[in-house]
């Protein structure tokens, strides 16, 4: 006998290239979101993204973000993720942007609060209040001896390099190159970040260049999901690792450019900002 397929809505949408597959879960109910992100994320045998996106309803907030890694595994928060959710509910009609060009976002990490930008009428920018950085190594985690490690010579793959570790609600680990990121074999360095003993957790690695005071050039591997073409709390991660390793200034505008495009990042002793674009792809209907 063959099993009953559901068809379930779907709306693919990209924050600078970091591409997610969401669904709303005010009206359809998702089973096993772990097992949808892995199928439906490939991009050979799915619909073809870094992951699952939930959008679902809050008791506290206007709405919930739930995410899914690549590999199924639930991340604690998503910068490019929550601005797209913010988009969502505005283009959904769940919220009215005449009404309110502020809206929360309940996720893992916390309430988030973000603030909508509109040309010709259609939401394109948010700004995202992404709470306060967190350099302590227990709560990063990181197995490392310290209250912050910052600019720390490690040995990985064999390998020495110096990184500076930072929490924007999930792991990440920041290393500074003088060398072209674009020749670094991400493939192979990432996995060996990703799954070295002292990131309990694992842990998503940015690699880093500074071009100027205000502007840094990254890449990504992502815990979960691999290379990205950009994460948003990875940029954030990196713009306050620049400030901590004095190469920026707390308080200044911070362009971060990305694999697919550049976000905007303020790090103060108080709260971190992050401002970029959300888009939709395309909706569609799935069966699974
Ligand atoms: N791409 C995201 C981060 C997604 C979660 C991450 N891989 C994790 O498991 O911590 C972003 O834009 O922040």
């Amino acid at each position: 006998m063959r099993d009953s397929k559901t068809k379930l809505r779907f709306t693919k949408m990209q924050g600078i290239g970091n591409d997610y597959i969401y669904f709303s879960t005010f009206g359809q109910w998702i089973n096993n979101p772990e097992a949808l992100a892995v199928r439906l994320s490939d991009r050979h045998f799915g619909i073809g993204g870094d992951g699952v996106i939930l959008v679902a309803p809050s008791k506290v907030a206007d709405a919930q973000m739930k995410m899914y890694n690549r590999d199924g595994t639930e991340g604690k928060m998503c910068g490019n993720g929550i601005r797209c959710v913010g988009k969502f509910l505005y283009d959904h009609g769940m919220v009215n942007i005449k009404e309110k060009d502020e809206i929360t976002i309940e996720t893992l990490s916390g309430i988030k609060s973000l603030k909508a930008y509109t040309t010709d009428g259609e939401v394109k920018t948010l700004r995202v209040d992404m709470g306060k950085a967190i350099l302590d190594p227990k709560l990063i985690p990181v197995d490392l001896s310290g209250d912050k490690v910052v600019d720390r010579r490690v040995t990985i793959g064999m390998q020495d390099y110096r990184i500076t570790c930072v929490s924007m609600g999930n792991p990440h680990c920041v290393v500074f190159v003088d060398s072209d990121i674009d020749n670094i074999n991400l493939e192979e360095i990432g996995p060996l970040f990703e799954n070295d003993p002292i990131f309990p957790e694992r842990v998503n690695t940015e690699f880093v260049t500074v071009l100027n005071e205000k502007t840094i050039k990254m890449r990504v591997w992502e815990r979960g999901s691999g290379e990205t073409w950009a994460c948003g709390t990875g940029a954030c991660a990196v713009a306050v690792a620049a400030c901590e390793n004095g190469f920026c200034k707390k308080g200044d505008d911070i362009k971060i450019k990305l694999k697919g495009g550049d976000l905007i990042i303020n790090y103060t002793d108080e709260t971190v900002y992050m401002t970029g674009n959300a888009e939709k792809v395309y909706e569609g209907e799935v069966e699974v």
